[in-house]
């Protein structure tokens, strides 16, 4: 099955994504990236044979967008360069976004060195799929069942 992926990167970050992405354009050329607005605008001027679908951009909902897309199981890895150095208007929803990605078991590389790992794993695609349907209402038993 194909794989559907977020890709983001703060103002800062966005030209190190870029130059990440064209290292391994060949992997992305079968998979379809999610990305926040601004981000997905830079790759789409820079790939066009890369399946690029921008949302929001990430201050008016666009990490929102990807988090509801993993909630849904929509999203099966993350490729989301932060600045750990600039304060971000919209901290919530970034914390929001990286917190979902924990708990539905998404793979997510904050930084170059993750994403190498993640992206030159030989079983990346098998891993991702394997956590596909990953539920976190069974995880968390007790409070999905909890007396209210
Ligand atoms: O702010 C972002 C992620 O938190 C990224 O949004 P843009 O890609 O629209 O710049």
């Amino acid at each position: 099955m194909v794989l559907s992926v977020g890709v983001v990167a703060h103002d800062r970050r966005k030209r190190e994504m870029a130059d990440w992405l064209e290292k391994h354009k060949d992997v992305f050329a079968n998979m379809r990236i999610f990305a926040t607005g601004t981000t997905g605008r830079v790759l789409q001027e820079r790939f066009t044979e890369l399946d690029v679908h921008p949302l929001k951009s990430g201050p008016f909902g666009g990490d929102q967008q990807l988090g509801s897309m993993i909630a849904h199981g929509e999203l099966q890895a993350m490729f989301f360069f932060t600045d750990p150095m600039t304060p971000q208007p919209h901290d919530v929803d970034v914390r929001a976004l990286i917190r979902l990605a924990n708990m539905y078991e998404v793979p997510i590389a904050c930084n170059q060195s993750t994403a190498d790992l993640l992206i030159s794993n030989p079983r990346f695609e098998e891993i991702c799929e394997q956590y596909r349907n990953h539920s976190p209402e069974q995880v968390f038993a007790d409070y999905s069942n909890r007396k209210v």
